[in-house]
């Protein structure tokens, strides 16, 4: 290297590029990189000591590391940071040509770049393997390492793949093979030695594209039923990472499954994951049926399968959810309300606008720039009318009968039941002819796999379904149907949404069918009935909705005839309480909730107990019909992370704002039940609409709105015939030990070495628990262990004592204690056998089931206030 430059590291690197260093470093970083040989990254990247240091006194980052830690995104080298990788068929972005010969970047749209890019954009460690979409036989290539250097910039890894491989891979085995037979198409599934064969060697070129990038310590999470065999793949070559995998597919039952020859093979593969995520608990059931059918091997109740060598993989069930604030935020974009409008014009819904069936000039206008090329909008409104028929006199105010609006958004695919969808309408207009002229249905259906005769025929299905209805029923100022083949952008989409009186939602089979959530994201606090098929993941969590078998065309077509005649008030209280739940179980909570007990799995400490999802959906339901309800939270390492300095845990905005909503919910009695002094207490919760316990029981305050009276323990030791001696014992092992120190509260001592050096703290730790046990014995003290910190307080302190008031009172249908460390123990001993205990994070326990962290139990608390908001809906409260 030469002398007048330095190494960069890789978060250097990154923070360079994404527009963090000037200009000048950005650019040297650049063509460092794209000037490396061949197709492997460099391992570390050099630039002009002076830019870089004068970029990092100028205080954008640190450039400059010790020059064993730099590389770029290769592993290898003994770096034990834990990173995510994502794998996944596609990338979340794509790239265009530009006219210069650069390539620029494009957002893809769809559920898992939506669920998964925003944890990947925010974490600058995070990278992301899939395949590019291009082909490298079309490239030069120059053309090739600039699309590859392209996407690095933004931590993501391309893969190339051939014609050949992706017809095998993708077209073949993935889409006309294993989606069929999860979707329990098992007729359309085509079976072929030479797409499995492919499919194998394509998982074996992912696996090949991360082994270079994996550091020990990494976490791998696999998306999706185009990689089923890489978990395994993984596993077999690298034995310190954990790996995720999870499907965004139904999976089928043993039946189905078993019919295809590779079943064995594919079970093998997902097995290698530490964790395996499926929608729903009867997708997880499914699968754990096909294990031990097809593989003879047993799983528990816990989602536990003992797989050969040594190695157990967890299933539970992770149901995605949407950014459900993209969606009502986006529902208000100018183009979403010309899209709303226009609909609801053309359809006669806004009376003095059809008249001459025109738009107005700006619905039109926006609209057509909403759909980009709006050809479909315009042919439809600039129709010549020469005369007034039968409906459309009962249109324009003769007949009472509202104008209503059915929507529906699908990928035009057979799993979607488009021609079941379609008979259902047709049907309502035969046997409920008062709807003609009076319900326009807009069908937006985007062709896809095109090249498939499947899809092929689906679409002639489709088009002349549509033909017939429309040509059977219209009238000269009324098409029933509005048939959109294309793809449009969310701001239109969002607009058909907000449009749609009813969401025509009846997929013959899918996994989760996010356009369910989306339609009501877009109806926010509105109006607006669901109709939904029951064979989709989302008719779990959204029992309010119309449900229907989407293969009954009498149920669907009375289904919607209800749906359009629903009042405006019961559609907007059954959707309240819909909402409440996809409001809390968004895109971003998915993804963490996986993460976490991903985390929570691949660590012994903290796999047992974990809290299932089935467990979390029965607390939740518990919670939802219970009265009167009693939560006892502990305050650092539960409703707070550790950290160094104990002043730096105050309670952050967020955090009391989900404290106060929790605690005021009617019939909610929250306590915090924490080891802090009460002073702290007080200055940190005191205006809370919460109970407070101190000093680990020592003082208690019950919340009261006119004003607070904290009261001390009876029988306690006073605290001047004992401190001084204690604190002097203390003091010795702050001398001893830098950067420990003593923490004074009014009945209480604590000594902290979590800063310190962790070697000669223990030896101390060791020295003063001894002396202190000796010295407290006679006192009426005792000497507590806890988290980096040896305590001294009053014998008769302990939590449990200080929650028993509560918890024998005998008030409480639902009680939940949460703690994380040795004081909390006493708490969870004193709860009864129905009552739920969570411990948080690892550690001996006898709470009866465990979570990862703080923010997973505020998830929880996030998913509690939900089901309270969804049952408060329910009865119309
Ligand atoms: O009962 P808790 O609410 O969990 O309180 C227990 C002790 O918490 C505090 O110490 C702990 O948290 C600190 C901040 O994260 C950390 O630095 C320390 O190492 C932990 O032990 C508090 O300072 C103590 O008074 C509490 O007894």
């Amino acid at each position: 290297m030469p002398h007048n430059h330095c190494h960069i590291s890789p978060r250097a690197y990154h923070a360079a590029l994404g527009g963090n260093a000037s200009y000048e470093v950005a650019k040297s970083l650049r063509m460092r990189c794209r000037g490396a040989e061949g197709k492997q990254a460099p391992s570390f990247v050099q630039v002009p000591c002076d830019i870089a240091e004068r970029d990092s006194t100028c205080g954008r980052f640190p450039l400059i590391e010790p020059v064993e830690k730099q590389c770029r995104f290769a592993g290898g080298n003994g770096d034990t940071m834990s990173r995510l990788i994502i794998v996944s068929n596609r990338l979340p972005v794509s790239l265009d040509a530009q006219p210069d010969g650069s390539y620029a970047l494009r957002q893809n749209v769809g559920g898992l770049a939506t669920a998964i890019g925003p944890y990947h954009s925010s974490h600058h460690d995070c990278l992301w393997v899939g395949w590019s979409g291009e082909d490298p036989a079309d490239h030069t290539p120059e053309e090739i390492e600039a699309i590859r250097s392209t996407y690095e910039e933004n931590r993501c890894i391309p893969l190339f793949l051939s014609a050949e491989q992706v017809a095998g891979f993708y077209a073949g085995f993935s889409n006309n093979t294993l989606w069929p037979l999860m979707h329990d198409f098992s007729h359309e599934a085509v079976f072929d030695p030479g797409t499995w064969e492919t499919y194998s060697h394509v998982n074996q070129l992912f696996a090949d594209a991360l082994a270079p990038l994996i550091r020990k310590g990494d976490t791998v999470w696999v998306q999706d039923y185009h990689l089923m065999l890489l978990p395994n793949i993984l596993r077999q070559r690298f034995n310190n990472i954990s790996i995720g995998w999870f499907l965004h597919v139904p999976f089928p039952s043993p039946e189905i499954f078993r019919s295809l020859p590779q079943s064995r093979e594919i079970l093998k593969g997902v097995l290698g994951a530490d964790l395996l995520g499926f929608h729903t608990v009867d997708f997880v059931e499914n699968f754990k049926s096909c294990v031990q059918q097809l593989l003879d091997i047993e799983t528990d109740d816990a989602g536990h399968i003992a797989v050969d060598g040594g190695h157990t993989a967890t299933v539970d069930a992770f149901p995605i959810g949407i950014d459900y604030n993209l969606y009502r935020r986006t529902t208000r974009s100018s183009l979403a309300r010309a899209m709303r409008r226009g609909i609801e014009e053309q359809s006669g819904k806004r009376p003095g606008r059809h008249h001459d069936t025109s738009l107005s000039a700006e619905s039109s206008a926006a609209a057509e720039a909403a759909t980009k090329s709006g050809s479909w909008w315009s042919h439809h409104v600039h129709e010549e009318l020469p005369e007034l028929t039968l409906a459309q006199s009962a249109m324009f105010g003769k007949d009472s009968k509202p104008n209503k609006v059915v929507v529906s958004v699908d990928r035009l695919d057979y799993t979607k039941g488009l021609p079941e969808r379609l008979r259902a309408f047709e049907r309502l207009l035969e046997k409920y002819p008062e709807w003609i002229g009076h319900v326009t249905y807009y069908l937006l259906a985007t062709p896809s796999r095109g090249d498939v005769e499947t899809y092929q025929r689906l679409k002639q299905q489709v088009d002349q379904l549509v033909g017939k209805i429309n040509g059977r029923f219209s009238m000269l100022a009324w098409t029933p149907i509005h048939y959109i083949t294309r793809s449009l952008p969310i701001k239109p989409v969002c607009g058909i949404y907000a449009a749609g009186d009813v969401a025509l939602v009846t997929p013959l089979r899918d996994g989760m069918n996010l356009v369910a959530k989306e339609y009501l994201a877009c109806h926010d606090g509105r109006d607006g009935a669901l109709v939904l098929s029951d064979m989709c993941g989302a008719a779990e969590e959204l029992g309010e909705a119309f449900i229907v078998n989407p293969y009954d065309i009498e149920m669907t077509c009375e289904a919607l005839h209800d749906a359009l005649e629903i009042s405006p008030e019961e559609s907007t209280r059954r959707n309240r309480a819909m909402q409440a739940r996809i409001k809390a179980r968004t895109a971003g909570t998915w993804c963490a909730g996986f993460l976490d007990a991903l985390l929570q799995v691949s660590n012994p400490g903290l796999d047992d107990k974990r809290l299932r999802m089935d467990q979390r959906n029965t607390l939740l339901e518990q919670w939802a019909k219970a009265d009167r309800k009693l939560l006892l939270c502990d305050y650092d390492g539960t409703l707070t992370p550790l950290v160094r300095d104990p002043d730096h845990a105050r309670p952050t905005l967020e955090l009391r704002a989900l404290l106060s909503r929790i605690g005021t919910e009617p019939g909610v009695d929250l306590a915090i039940v924490s080891g802090r002094s009460h002073a702290i207490m007080d200055q940190w919760f005191g205006e809370l609409p919460v109970n407070l316990v101190a000093e680990h029981g020592a003082w208690r305050n019950d919340y009261n709105p006119k004003g607070r009276t904290w009261v001390r323990a009876e029988n306690m030791p006073d605290p001047q015939d004992w401190q001084p001696k204690i604190e002097a014992m203390m003091q010795e092992s702050v001398n001893r030990v830098p950067r420990s120190f003593i923490e004074h509260k009014a009945d209480a001592l604590a000594w902290h070495y979590r800063a310190s050096n962790q070697r000669s703290a223990q030896r101390e730790h060791d020295r003063l628990i001894r002396d202190l046990r000796e010295t407290c014995g006679g006192m009426g003290l005792m000497v507590m262990e806890n988290s980096k910190i040896i305590e001294v307080c009053p014998l008769t302190t302990s939590k449990g004592h200080a929650v028993s008031p509560w918890v024998s009172s005998g008030d409480y249908d639902f009680m939940l204690a949460v703690g994380d460390d040795t004081t909390d123990e006493t708490m969870f001993a004193a709860m009864p056998e129905d009552a739920w205990t969570l411990k948080v994070g690892a550690g001996m326990t006898k709470a009866r089931s465990r979570i990862a962290s703080a923010t997973a139990l505020h998830r929880l608390f996030g998913y509690m206030i939900a089901e309270s908001e969804a049952g408060k809906a329910e009865k119309g409260k």
